[in-house]
């Protein structure tokens, strides 16, 4: 196979650790197989300012980076990723904003991704391309003349087709997706939904198996649900950062059982949902009360983005009447944190947690519920409370499904959890590491690139559609 050449909007040195499951799964792959990293510097110059790539060695991997300017940024990534992609994609219609000027700064983008890693091809590479963020390059860089084979992988989910239809311009943006060889998904649902959009809105024929003819191009798509890198994270828990997190925690807790929730702070990770369950579970149950802590650390994330502001004061807000209505002089329900904890100190803060709430109300996959139970002691382990909207659940079936709409529902499975027997705790963690190791981040990985040979093979000589 030739070299990998990853594509993503976000980047990040693969020997540090990174908050996303994005940049944390693949800097896991590259770290393994070596190659090129390209993306988004993470800088905003001016716009008169070069637009030259930027090559950082990190270990095995190239990173090659290019900076954005102010209005490319926030039409590309505030606007239309962040403020008409991710709402709709995640079933949020009431959130998005369709102002027509964000479609060309995305388009400008990832031509100007396309424009600048053309160049630094090798006939022979692999080209991987990953998220929303980047939807149109492979026909950008098909458009340029590139030849190369091109995976794409959506990280977030993919809505049902009328939902789908509600962006203008959607019709181009599926389109798009045929100018890749092969596109992964990380649900069944997901890839039930593309079916679905491509038969009726596209009138696309099914080849066989997973493929699709439209616009004069066979695409294959399947799911590749994403995993984490098991070893690397009991090696992680073992570490002194999250062995002195764990101890540090077990003593400031020693009578109290905790709670944890860690999410970057978005509304489709259900924090005030979340909230409200568990106020519920408070006033339910006064004994409890003063035994369970509920420790949320909500990592900051795309602040300039109108509806992550109200997200923001909704939170604040509910955890301080939660504290204000049943906090004790020596007891706080709630310990809320608006920080990025570094990753390496989170297993030992999920090793010393009873139960994780792990509640979106939408999400691609949600790695965070993968490395809690990564992180747990298999004699005494935690159990996983876990929405059934994450892509996750198709795989953690005996976690404590929930639905976090169900305030009350999801209240009664806090206390299940809190009460849940030691031989039902094992039981069930048992069947979801055997889950978590055999779909891990290799296998997901090995998975998509071996599909993505497959496909090349007898695609050979078709012609290149132009958007
Ligand atoms: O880059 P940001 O705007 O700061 O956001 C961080 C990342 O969030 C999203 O992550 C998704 O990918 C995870 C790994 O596959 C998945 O578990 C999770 O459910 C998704 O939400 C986003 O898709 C990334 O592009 C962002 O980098
Ligand atoms: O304060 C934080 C919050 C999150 N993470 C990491 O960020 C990733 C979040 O990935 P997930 O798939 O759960 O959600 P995303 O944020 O990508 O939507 C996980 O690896 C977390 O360990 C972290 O290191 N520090």
């Amino acid at each position: 196979m030739g070299r990998l050449v990853v594509v993503s909007n976000r980047i990040a040195d693969p020997r540090q650790t990174a908050a996303g499951g994005l940049a944390v799964a693949l800097a896991e792959v590259l770290n393994s197989t070596g190659g090129m990293w390209f993306g988004w510097s993470g800088k905003i110059v001016d716009a008169t300012e070069s637009d030259d790539v930027v090559f950082k060695r990190a270990g095995p991997v190239t990173l090659a980076t290019v900076d954005l300017s102010q209005v490319d940024h926030d039409a590309f990534y505030l606007g239309y990723s962040n403020g008409v992609l991710w709402p709709v994609f995640h079933y949020r219609l009431d959130l998005a904003d369709f102002d027509a000027g964000y479609i060309t700064g995305y388009r400008r983008v990832n031509q100007l991704f396309a424009r600048k890693l053309l160049p630094l091809l090798r006939p022979d590479d692999i080209l991987w391309v990953h998220d929303y963020h980047l939807i149109p390059l492979a026909a950008e860089l098909r458009a340029l003349g590139c030849r190369q084979r091109i995976g794409f992988f959506l990280h977030i989910p993919l809505p049902p087709p009328l939902m789908l239809a509600a962006i203008p311009g959607h019709d181009w943006l599926i389109r798009a997706l045929f100018a890749y060889d092969l596109v992964g998904f990380q649900s069944k649902a997901d890839l039930d939904h593309f079916a679905r959009y491509v038969e009726t809105e596209a009138h696309a024929q099914p080849v066989d198996d997973g493929r699709w003819r439209a616009f004069g191009r066979t695409v294959q798509a399947g799911a590749f649900p994403i995993g984490i890198d098991v070893q690397e994270f009991n090696e992680l828990a073992r570490a002194p950062e999250a062995v002195e997190m764990y101890e540090r925690m077990r003593m400031e807790y020693s009578r109290r059982k905790l709670l944890v929730g860690v999410d970057r702070l978005d509304y489709s990770k259900g924090l005030p949902q979340r909230m409200r369950a568990f106020r519920e579970f408070l006033t339910k149950n006064p004994d409890l009360r003063s035994s369970a802590t509920l420790i949320q650390i909500a990592s900051p994330s795309r602040e300039n983005v109108g509806a992550y502001t109200e997200i923001l004061h909704e939170l604040e807000s509910l955890c301080g009447s939660i504290n204000g209505n049943f906090g004790e002089l020596d007891w706080m329900p709630v310990r809320y944190i608006h920080r990025t904890v570094a990753r390496a100190r989170l297993p030992g803060l999920y090793r010393a947690s009873r139960v994780a709430l792990v509640t979106p109300l939408r999400d691609g996959m949600n790695l965070v519920a993968k490395e809690f139970l990564a992180a747990q002691n298999e004699e005494d382990p935690g159990v996983l409370v876990l929405s059934r909207f994450a892509g996750a659940a198709e795989q953690l079936r005996e976690a404590l499904l929930v639905n976090p709409y169900d305030t009350e529902g999801t209240a009664a499975a806090i206390l299940l959890a809190l009460q849940m027997p030691l031989e039902e705790r094992r039981n069930r963690h048992r069947a979801l590491m055997e889950t978590i190791r055999r779909y891990d981040v290799h296998w997901w990985c090995d998975g998509f690139l071996v599909a993505l040979e497959r496909t090349m093979a007898e695609e050979k000589g078709t012609s290149w559609l132009r958007l």
